[in-house]
């Protein structure tokens, strides 16, 4: 039987490339107890997660694909704190998986991108109601949350800014769910950026990116090679202030991961992004 005392975690997602990250770093942490491990890929059905994530000894947790009863489960042991249901799978599935998860009681840490605002407002308002803590974050490493804070900061100077995204080409939504909410702050500071000063025509669609909130432009690279990378460029008459972060291990995000774990069971409600919790 599991130690009480610990939290339990499930990880959805768990044979995937964060997914394998999330199961070796939760069988890690000295207060977390792995309880279920999720994924619908086939092939993986099964294994052992923690042989999956490359761990030495087994973890006698199998992957499966049945994450309701998981759910159930995982809610009907007697635990001291709720469980919590850590997601990177996929866009089209991170939606119902939450749902699942709130309506058994679990808390979500979701790391899965691309939620339209509908449905991240409507995962909010499910949260609120049922008073249970959900985390969604677009990225969870320190270093973007930094790098954020910078262009916030810069863009009370620079009226003029553009933001590249460069990922691995594996990665199915665009732009990066890291790239949006970067734009969306920047916005938030409640001005409207590049004012356009020539008529432009694109010769080829989509040569000029895509535009966020307050005319700020998104240009998303995918190429075999790359991990997770972000510039934020800001121009004014004679000067450029680049800002970059380079991700070049996916063991970047798992401070941040173990972080929303522990956090998560103190909310009632969805809060969005890593800087709210740190
Ligand atoms: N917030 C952050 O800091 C980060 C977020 N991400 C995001 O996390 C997500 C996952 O990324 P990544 O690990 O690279 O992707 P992968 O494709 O490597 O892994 C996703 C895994 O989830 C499985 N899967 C798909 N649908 C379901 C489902 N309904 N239930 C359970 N498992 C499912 C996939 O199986 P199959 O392959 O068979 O479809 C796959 O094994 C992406 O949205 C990505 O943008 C990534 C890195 C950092
Ligand atoms: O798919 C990825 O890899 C990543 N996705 C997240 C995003 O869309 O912002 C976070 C990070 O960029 C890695």
């Amino acid at each position: 039987m599991a130690n009480q005392n610990l939290i339990p975690v499930i990880v959805s997602g768990a044979a995937g490339k964060m997914g394998r990250e999330v199961v070796k770093a939760v069988a890690q942490a000295p207060d977390m107890s792995l309880m279920g491990a999720i994924d619908t890929s086939p092939e993986h059905q099964g294994k052992d997660a923690g042989e999956l994530a490359g761990l030495s000894e087994p973890l006698e947790v199998p992957i499966t694909n049945q994450l309701e009863p998981m759910l159930g489960y995982v809610a009907g042991e007697r635990h001291m704190q709720p469980g919590v249901m850590v997601d990177f799978t996929h866009p089209d599935a991170v939606y119902d998986n939450v749902r699942s998860a709130i309506a058994y009681g679990i808390c979500p840490v979701v790391g899965t991108t691309g939620l339209s605002p509908e449905q991240i407002e409507d995962l909010a308002s499910f949260a609120d109601k049922a008073s249970t803590g959900c985390l969604l974050i677009p990225n969870f490493s320190i270093g973007m949350v930094l790098l954020q804070q910078a262009a916030v900061t810069a863009s009370q100077y620079f009226d003029h800014v553009e933001i590249i995204e460069l990922h691995h080409n594996q990665k199915a939504d665009a732009p990066s769910g890291t790239a949006i909410q970067t734009a969306q702050m920047l916005a938030e500071m409640g001005k409207t950026f590049n004012s356009a000063i020539v008529k432009e025509t694109e010769k080829l669609p989509g040569a000029r990116g895509s535009v966020a909130d307050e005319g700020i432009r998104i240009h998303s690279i995918r190429l075999p090679g790359l991990i997770a990378h972000q510039e934020v460029i800001f121009g004014a008459p004679g000067q450029i202030y680049t800002l970059r972060h380079d991700t070049s291990d996916r063991s970047a995000y798992m401070p941040g991961v173990l972080l929303a774990i522990r956090k998560v069971l103190q909310l009632k409600s969805l809060v969005y992004g890593l800087e709210k919790i740190l």
